[in-house]
C-alpha cells in the first residue's frame, strides 16, 4: 500500500488524468486490471466527483449469504477492533450486507461515501473500486488509493475477492477490506481471500445433502481426463466444458428422461438421439445421498457428428453442436467445470474469440458457433444453423460470407414467406432463380416451414445450388424439425446460443446496436442491469427492437431507465392478459415518473399505497432505485 506522495499515487493520477481526457493508460503504469475498470467506468458515464449510489433499505438480513459470512465477519471484527480497517460483505450485484468497522473515522468516511448496508458498490454506481471490480471481473483484486475512478474514494484502498457457491460454480457476493492508504497490500489481499474461501467453506457446508453428493460425484468424474461428463439432479445441473459445449438445455432434459428409464441399475448404458441429431451412447450411474436418490452421473461418448477437433484433413465431414451451461433460468444451478485441466482443443477454442463483421460476443458458445460458420463458409459446406427467433443465425451466415470476401450478400428466402410458400411451386422455383456459382449464398429461413408437398422439389433445388459452388445455409428454431427429404441437403448443424444463455456478451451486444441506432446514443448506468434481467425470448432482434425505441423516445443524450418500455420493469413469469398488461404499464409509468416513491406514484393513480405494494408484488415489479 501506498501513501498519498508517493511516486507511484502520482504517476497513476496522473494517467487518470490523461485517460479522463482521452489519452489511453500506459501498461507500465496502471494495472491491466484498473485500466480495463476505468474503460468500463467511461463507457458508462460514471461521475468522478460525487458518489451517487442507489440505496435500497428493506433487505433480507437473514439471507443464506449473510448467514454464512456472519461469523467470519464477527472473527474478523474481534480481530480487527481499534484498527484503520473495515470489511464488507456484499450479494452478487454489489449491494452492502454487513460492514464492520475498526475505528471510528473510517466508519464516518465510509458513511460519507455511502459505502454501507443498503447501498450498491457495483462498478457500473461507483466506477473502479475493489467490491465492484471483484464482482465485474470475477477474481481477487486489490484497488490503491488513486486508482479508484471516483476521487471521493481516493485516500482509501480496498482489496475485495468474490465468494462463489462452490456447487453450482455461481457467484454469491463479494468480500472486501478497506483502510486508509498505508498498510500492506499482499497483507491486505491474503486476509480477503481466505474470509471469502471460509464463507465458500460455510456456504458449501449448507447445501443439501443431494447438491454435496452431486458435486462429489462430478469432481471424481472428471478429474482424470476430459470426456464429456454431466450430473443430473432436481435443481442442479453440472457439465464439464466437453459436455456443455455441445450440449443445450433441450438435450439435458432428454438425457434426464433417458436416464430416469433405465430405473434404478446402479450402471447401465444407452443411446440417445439428441435434438441436433448427434447420438450419444450415455454410461448413466446413479448418485445417492444420506437422504436418498440425487441424481445422475452420466459419462459421454458421441457416436456421430466428429466436432470440429475430429474433422479430418481429408475434409471428412461432421456435425457440431454448441452451446454453453444451461438452464441458470430455470431454476437450476448449472456450471461448467474442469476446463482448465481439460484443456482440449475445442475447448480452448470456444475461450478464444471469433470476431465477425458488424456482429459482438465472446461467450464461447458464440465463439464455437462463429468459428464452424466461418468454416463452412470457407469450404462451402451446407450447414443447418438452429435456435430461436433473433438469435442472430441469418446474421452469422452473412458474417461469415462477408468474411470469404464474397462480392454479393447471401440471398435470404424465407419459406414462411406467403409468397414462396405460394401452393404452386413457390418455393422451389424462387429457390431455382437465385443467381448460384462460386461467390454465391442461398440462405433458407425456416426450413422447417417447407411442406411434405414442396420438400422433394426444393431439396432438389438446393442440391442443383450447391453443385454449382452456391453455400447453402438452413435455419430454423428446432433441430429436429427438418422434413425429411431436406435432410440430406445439409452436412453440418451447429446450435446458437440464447441471448438469455450469454448475458455476459450484453455490454458488447448494446454497444454494437446503439452504434448501428447512431453515433453518439450511449445508455445510462442503470440501463445494462435492468436488461440482464429480463429473459430475452425474442433474443438480440428483442434487444435491438427495445434499444431502438427506446433511442427513438428518448428525453436527453442517453437512455435512461423511464426511456425503457414497460414490460422490462417487471419479472413476472405469467403470461398476462390484454388488461393487466396494460394495468402493469401504467403501474410501472407512474412509478417512473415519481422516481419510485410509491406514495405519490399511489396518489397520482388515485389507489392505495398498500394497493400499489400488493400490485407491485404480483407483477414482479421492482424498479431499480434511482440515484
Ligand atoms: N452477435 C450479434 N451482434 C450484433 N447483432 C446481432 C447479433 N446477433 C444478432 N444480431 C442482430 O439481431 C437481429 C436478428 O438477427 P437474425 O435475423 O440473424 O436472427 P435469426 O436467428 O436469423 O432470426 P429468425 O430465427 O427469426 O430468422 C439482426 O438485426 C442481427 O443483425
Amino acid at each position: 500500500m501506498l501513501s498519498d506522495g508517493t511516486a507511484r499515487d502520482r504517476d497513476i493520477a496522473r494517467a487518470r488524468l490523461q485517460f479522463l481526457e482521452n489519452e489511453d493508460p500506459p501498461p507500465t503504469i496502471v494495472p491491466e486490471g484498473i485500466r480495463n475498470s476505468w474503460r468500463r467506468c467511461k463507457y458508462l458515464g460514471i461521475g468522478t466527483d460525487e458518489v451517487v449510489v442507489p440505496y435500497q433499505p428493506d433487505y433480507d438480513r437473514e439471507s443464506r449469504l449473510v448467514r454464512a459470512a456472519a461469523p467470519i465477519m464477527d472473527r474478523l471484527e474481534r480481530a480487527l477492533a481499534g484498527s484503520d480497517a473495515c470489511v464488507i460483505v456484499t450479494d452478487r450485484e454489489g449491494w452492502v450486507r454487513d460492514r464492520r468497522v475498526g475505528e471510528k473515522r473510517l466508519s464516518a468516511h465510509l458513511d460519507r461515501v455511502h459505502l454501507a448496508p443498503g447501498f450498491n458498490y457495483a462498478e457500473q454506481f461507483v466506477g473502479t473500486n475493489g467490491i465492484g471490480v471483484a464482482l465485474e471481473e470475477r477474481r481477487p483484486n486489490v484497488v490503491l488509493g488513486t486508482e479508484h475512478f471516483n476521487e471521493r474514494l481516493q485516500n482509501v484502498s480496498c482489496a475485495a475477492a468474490p465468494i462463489r457457491n462452490s456447487v453450482t460454480g455461481r457467484l454469491a457476493g463479494a468480500m472486501n477490506l478497506t483502510c486508509w492508504n498505508g498498510p500492506s497490500r499482499t497483507l491486505m489481499a491474503a486476509l480477503v481471500q481466505e474470509a471469502a474461501a471460509d464463507i465458500e467453506r460455510v456456504l458449501y457446508e449448507s447445501s443439501s445433502s443431494h447438491q454435496r453428493a452431486l458435486l462429489e460425484a462430478f469432481q471424481q468424474a472428471t478429474h482424470y481426463g476430459d470426456r464429456p461428463v454431466l450430473c443430473l439432479g432436481q435443481d442442479l445441473v453440472l457439465a464439464n466444458s466437453a459436455a456443455s459445449a455441445r450440449l443445450t438445455g433441450d438435450d439435458h432434459r432428454l438425457l434426464h428422461r433417458a436416464a430416469d428409464e433405465l430405473g434404478h441399475a446402479p450402471r447401465s448404458r444407452k443411446e440417445v438421439q439428441l435434438t441436433g441429431g448427434t447420438t450419444v451412447l450415455m454410461r448413466c450411474r446413479r448418485v445417492d445421498s444420506p437422504a436418498g436418490a440425487a441424481g445422475y452421473l452420466l459419462e459421454l461418448a458421441f457416436t456421430d457428428g466428429p466436432s470440429d477437433r475430429d474433422r479430418s484433413p481429408s475434409g471428412t465431414r461432421s456435425r457440431t453442436g454448441a452451446r454453453s451451461g444451461s438452464g441458470a433460468r430455470s431454476g437450476s444451478g448449472a456450471r461448467s467445470g474442469s476446463a482448465a485441466r481439460s484443456g482440449s482443443r475445442a475447448e480452448r477454442d470456444a475461450t478464444r474469440p471469433w470476431p465477425l463483421p458488424g456482429l459482438a460476443g465472446t461467450d464461447p458458445a458464440w465463439n464455437t458457433v462463429s468459428r464452424t460458420v466461418s468454416r463452412c463458409a470457407r469450404d462451402r459446406t451446407p450447414l443447418l444453423l438452429h435456435g430461436e427467433t433473433g438469435t442472430g443465425k441469418s446474421a452469422l451466415a452473412r458474417a461469415a460470407h462477408a468474411l470469404t470476401g464474397a462480392a454479393s450478400a447471401p440471398l435470404v428466402v424465407d419459406a414462411l414467406d406467403p409468397q414462396a410458400a405460394d401452393a404452386g411451386a413457390g418455393l422451389p422455383a424462387v429457390l431455382r432463380a437465385a443467381p448460384a456459382g462460386p461467390g454465391r449464398a442461398l440462405v433458407l429461413r425456416n426450413v422447417d416451414a417447407v411442406t411434405p408437398e414442396q420438400g422433394p422439389a426444393v431439396a432438389l433445388a438446393l442440391e442443383a445450388a450447391a453443385a454449382q459452388g452456391t453455400w447453402i445455409v438452413g435455419t430454423l428454431h428446432r433441430a429436429p424439425g427438418v422434413p425429411e427429404p431436406l435432410r440430406r441437403c445439409f452436412v453440418e448443424a451447429a446450435a446458437v446460443p440464447a441471448l438469455r444463455h450469454r448475458l455476459a456478451d450484453l455490454p458488447a451486444l448494446v454497444d454494437c446496436l446503439l452504434r448501428r441506432i447512431g453515433a453518439g446514443v450511449e445508455c445510462a448506468p442503470e440501463v445494462l442491469p435492468l436488461l440482464r434481467r429480463h429473459d430475452w425470448p425474442g433474443n438480440v432482434r428483442q434487444l435491438n427492437d427495445v434499444l431502438g425505441q427506446a433511442a427513438a423516445g428518448r428525453r436527453t443524450y442517453r437512455i435512461e431507465l423511464r426511456d425503457l418500455p414497460p414490460f422490462l420493469h417487471s419479472a413476472g413469469s405469467r403470461r398476462l392478459s390484454a388488461w393487466e398488461a396494460s394495468e402493469r404499464d401504467t403501474l410501472v409509468q407512474a412509478l417512473l415518473e415519481t422516481d419510485g416513491n410509491k406514495l405519490l406514484a399511489a396518489q397520482r393513480l388515485g389507489i392505495s399505497r398498500t394497493t400499489i405494494y400488493r400490485k407491485m408484488r404480483a407483477y414482479g415489479i421492482s424498479l431499480p432505485t434511482r440515484p
